[in-house]
Order: C-alpha cells, then sequence, then structure tokens
C-alpha cells in the first residue's frame, strides 16, 4: 500500500495553475493537506462520530458524502459499537475511493470488533439516492458543489431522513462585512504558513481552488436549511473561517 506523503504539491512555480481536483497526486498527499490546511479538522471529525452515535437510530443508515478517505466514517465507527451498524460511504473519486477501501481493509484487520457494515461507492452525492437515514454527513463536500445543485441535495436528505434525524455539514465559510471576511481569511493564511507552506503553495492553491470552492455565509446556510424544511440548524464548531453546522428534521 502507498503510504501517505506530504503536500507538496503547489511547492514548485507551476506555468499554469490548473483547476483543483481530488485526482491520485492530491490522494497520495490528502490526510496531511487536510490537517495543515483546516483549522479544526480533527475536531470536527472527531465530533461528527459522537453526534451520530446520539441521533442515529437502530434499523437506519448513515450516509457519508464525500467520504474522500474515509475519516468521518471511521469516527462514527468507533463511536458506535452496534454491529447492526449500516454507513454508505459516497466519493465521485475514483483514486480515493480505491485508496479509502485499503485504509477501511487496513483499519479492518487491526480491529479485533466486528466487521462492520459499510458499502463504498463511487458515485456523485447529487444522484444517489438517500434513503431510510437518521445521520447525513456532509464534511466539507457540500462547498465544492455547484450553487444550484445545495438546496435540491438538501431536500433529497430531508426527505430520505428519518423524523428526529440529523445532517452534520462542515464547510469553509464566508462573511457578509468585508472587514470580517479579511480579518478572518487572513488568519488563515496566517494558520498555513505556522503549518509550513509557502507563499507560493498559498498561491498557487488559492488560485486552483477560485470557483471551485464557493464558501458562503452562516445566514446563506440558515435560510437553506430553513427553505429545505429542517425543523433546527446551529453552528457547534467554528474555528476562523472553517465551521461545523447540525441540521435537525422534526419528530
Ligand atoms: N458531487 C460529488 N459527489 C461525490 N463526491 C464528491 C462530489 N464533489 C466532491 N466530492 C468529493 O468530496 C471530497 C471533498 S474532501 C472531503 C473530506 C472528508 N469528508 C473528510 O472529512 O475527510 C474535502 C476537501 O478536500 O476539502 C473529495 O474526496 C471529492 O472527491
Ligand atoms: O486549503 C484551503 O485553502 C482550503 O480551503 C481547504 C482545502 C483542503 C483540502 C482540499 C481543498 C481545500
Amino acid at each position: 500500500m502507498k503510504e501517505n506523503q506530504k503536500d507538496a504539491i503547489f511547492a514548485n512555480p507551476l506555468d499554469k495553475v490548473a483547476t483543483f481536483s481530488f485526482d491520485d497526486q492530491v490522494v497520495q498527499v490528502f490526510p496531511d493537506m487536510i490537517k495543515r490546511s483546516v483549522p479544526g479538522y480533527s475536531n470536527m471529525i472527531g465530533m461528527t462520530g459522537v453526534i451520530a452515535s446520539r441521533y442515529w437510530q437502530p434499523g437506519t443508515r448513515i450516509y457519508d458524502l464525500g467520504c474522500s478517505l474515509g475519516a468521518s466514517t471511521l469516527s462514527v465507527c468507533h463511536q458506535i459499537e452496534d454491529a447492526s451498524l449500516e454507513i454508505i460511504a459516497l466519493d465521485n473519486s475514483p483514486a480515493m475511493i480505491e485508496r479509502c477501501q485499503q485504509v477501511l481493509d487496513q483499519e479492518a484487520r487491526m480491529s479485533s470488533g466486528e466487521r462492520r457494515h459499510i458499502q463504498l461507492e463511487c458515485a456523485d452525492i447529487c444522484e444517489y439516492p438517500i434513503e431510510n437515514a437518521s445521520v447525513v454527513i456532509l464534511n466539507f463536500t457540500f462547498q465544492f458543489l455547484p450553487v444550484e445543485n445545495r438546496l435540491p441535495l438538501l431536500k433529497k436528505i430531508l426527505s430520505g431522513l428519518a423524523p428526529g434525524g440529523v445532517l452534520v455539514l462542515s464547510e469553509k465559510v464566508r462573511f457578509e462585512q468585508a472587514e470580517q471576511q479579511d480579518t478572518l481569511f487572513d488568519l488563515h493564511l496566517d494558520f498555513k504558513r505556522a503549518n509550513g507552506y509557502s507563499e507560493l503553495e498559498i498561491s498557487q492553491k488559492r488560485a486552483a481552488l477560485e470557483n471551485f470552492l464557493q464558501a458562503e455565509s452562516f445566514t446563506t446556510h440558515q435560510q437553506r436549511f430553513d427553505a429545505a424544511g429542517f425543523a433546527q440548524s446551529s453552528v457547534w464548531f467554528q474555528y476562523l473561517n472553517f465551521a461545523s453546522m447540525l441540521a435537525i428534521k422534526a419528530r
């Protein structure tokens, strides 16, 4: 199995910076990239399992939408011991799915407990059916969807959730007030510098993400949760311009 490598994707000058893509090169460095780029990533992933264990209802499924290498799925498995737990983990990057399968196989070999029911699928989350769920996880995936696909996806999730079910949505956010946006955005750049990224890496990655990652404000997220029909929504975590929200379906 390929070992995880340090992220140096944008370390050398590129003639033309192509739009970011979840290809084999990104997969090889992904755990390092996400930890050094997303403030609070480990906290949000760890708590995702804790939230899942409060809202999961036996006989229903948990969906991990945009699972990458399975970090949220594994957090859920650590928190819910029940052998009947069924997780459906989706990603539309074949390179991610291939590596995720290796990660899950390795975990299964290492843990002496029950074999978990994890269905891994290479699929577009906007197309895939969501049925009989009590927990749906969207950790840092929604931000990559075309904006016009976002409300339809939330409506599909709500209709697939059982009463009392939860959606966990973690994202990069932006702020409506220009001064607040500048302050927290600049501090995020400092966070990346403190984690060893150079000015060149920071500026080339920024160019690669332009128009690809579209962050939205808390107000936009809250209004969309309401428009989709969720009964309640809250921001439960924020670290600079990254946050995690949860939205609950009426009982
Ligand atoms: N339409 C789509 N359908 C399916 N997958 C998609 C789609 N669009 C993007 N993806 C997938 O969403 C993932 C986003 S990464 C999630 C991290 C993970 N949740 C984690 O918590 O470790 C976040 C990041 O890289 O910032 C990638 O693996 C894409 O292939
Ligand atoms: O690096 C950034 O600026 C981000 O917004 C986070 C991120 C992390 C991993 C892949 C794409 C974006």
